[in-house]
């Protein structure tokens, strides 16, 4: 996650529960309450230490408890109205990128001569902690993250992971795992020399250990001002912290709050803009995430989420306009123009109208129904679309192509979404885990948006 200062928005990730926590969550699904599991030792634990380091636990409204729809989060003990502070995490428990050089680790990070990345260099600081178990001082809090997470990049070494993504999420998840393991690969030389210095970290740093640490950064992380610290890649970004208890706050896409680190108090305040009863599970918002973002971040997935959307590559839509022309494109061919469709993928491509080729359940966006357009223009029209587009005068026959092109368009892509969703019934996971219910419910929420879209094609059906 990542609240935002003074966007009001907290950025933060999934977990797949351990065995008891899972088994919690069956029984709970029964009975649809949710369990405060606030005298569990664990979280005992994780207070005591907090209010050793100033946190104020009296003051603290909010326990963990296990939610029949969420999973783990934060239960309110009293009501609350908006305006209300819901949790204050002091500055020493929080861990950004900068703090770690002040630990041992930071003589290792300050002599690298390729300046490690904060993401590398809090991971590095999570493996080394995480190992050293009891001993840590940050024991409290490393005990209660998640040792999994939902991500297709986290269950990466299972193909299958990948393969029962729609084709769009698909290629995303497999560059997001390049991603990590480049930053994996460029962090060994940070990682050797830690070794050396270190003997009981020897072995520690594992690619799993790090996809592992990866997430717990990309989910959990709140918002701060970046430190600028020279001993860091100033390429990357530097505007995260760690903060335990807050990060068990769960996402609603309607939920308001104001979230930031004030200097005066010294500590990271979130207040909620939203009213709750006591023994209400208090959400935060993480951004405006669509479910392919929750999911490849996050590792899960919100039914009705208002700001989902299906998108398109640029090739599905050029053949569905294409699959309306009986007979070859009317266009005049020069020797620049070999191939119309070519060109006028092209000019979508040089005006950026390739991007964001997507349905919402409040339509096409905008640049679908431009890049439509421009597919079904003449080539006459083509050397003037901004003009063509600005004057917005649409032959019937234009609008008609336009429509029965958006129609195939979502019809393949329903297709596609039922033929996954019987593979998924079918069981072609083995196991019917929690990410492939996450991925189950995505095509789900595909499925319904594309059908939106029809009805809105074709009122009459
Ligand atoms: C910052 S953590 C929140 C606490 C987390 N549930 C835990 O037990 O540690 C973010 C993770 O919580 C889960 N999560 C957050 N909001 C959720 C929601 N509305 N529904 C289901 N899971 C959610 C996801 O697994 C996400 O990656």
């Amino acid at each position: 996650m990542n609240i935002h200062e003074s966007t009001y928005d907290v950025t933060f990730c999934t977990m797949i529960e351990s065995r008891r926590q899972c088994r919690r969550r069956k029984n709970i699904k029964l009975f649809n309450k949710p369990i405060p599991v606030d005298h569990d030792e664990q979280y005992i634990t994780l207070m005591k230490w907090m209010k050793e380091h100033g946190f104020n636990c009296k003051g603290c409204c909010l326990k963990p408890a296990v939610f029949s729809d969420t999973g783990r989060g934060l239960m309110t003990k009293k009501n609350l109205r908006p305006g209300d502070s819901i949790v204050e995490i002091p500055r020493h428990l929080l861990v950004t990128a900068k703090d770690i050089l002040n630990t041992e680790l930071g003589p290792i990070i300050k002599r690298q001569q390729q300046t490690p990345t904060p993401y590398q260099v809090v991971c590095a600081f999570l493996i080394t902690e995480r190992s050293k178990g009891k001993s840590s001082f940050w024991y409290p809090y490393i005990n209660v993250l998640p040792k999994d997470f939902t991500t297709p990049a986290f269950g990466s070494t299972k193909q299958a992971n990948f393969d029962v993504l729609p084709t769009i999420v698909r290629s995303r998840a497999i560059n997001q795992l390049q991603d990590i393991r480049a930053a994996f690969e460029t962090a060994s030389c940070l990682f050797e020399d830690i070794e050396r210095a270190f003997a009981q970290y020897r072995s520690v740093f594992s690619f799993d250990s790090f996809v592992w640490a990866w997430f717990v950064i990309n989910s959990r992380s709140v918002y701060m001002e970046p430190s600028g610290c020279e001993a860091f890649d100033p390429k990357a970004s530097d505007d995260f912290a760690l903060a335990p208890f807050l990060d068990l706050l769960n996402h609603s896409p309607g939920a308001e709050v104001t979230a930031g680190f004030d200097p005066v108090s010294n500590c990271y305040r979130i207040k909620t803009l939203d009213s709750y009863h006591a023994y209400d599970q208090v959400f935060i918002h993480y951004g405006p995430h669509d479910n392919v973002n929750l999911l490849l971040e996050y590792g899960f997935v919100i039914p009705s989420n208002p700001h989902d959307a299906v998108s398109f590559e640029l090739g599905a839509v050029v053949d569905a306009v294409k699959s309306q022309h009986d007979s070859p494109l009317p266009c005049r061919r020069t020797r620049e123009v070999n191939d119309p469709w070519e060109f006028k993928a092209h000019t979508l491509k040089s005006a950026n109208l390739d991007l964001d080729l997507s349905c919402s359940m409040s339509g096409p966006s905008w640049n679908l129904q431009t890049a439509l357009r421009i597919l079904c223009m003449e080539y006459n029209e083509i050397v003037t679309w901004k003009r063509v587009i600005a004057e917005n005068n649409i032959s019937p026959a234009t609008n008609n192509l336009i429509s029965m092109a958006l129609h195939k368009l979502t019809t393949d892509e329903q297709e596609q979404t039922l033929s996954m969703l019987q593979k998924l019934d079918d069981g072609v996971c083995e196991e019917n885990t929690d990410y492939v219910e996450n991925v189950r419910m995505l095509w789900k929420e595909r499925l319904d948006i594309l059908r939106a879209t029809q009805v809105e094609l074709d009122p009459n059906g």
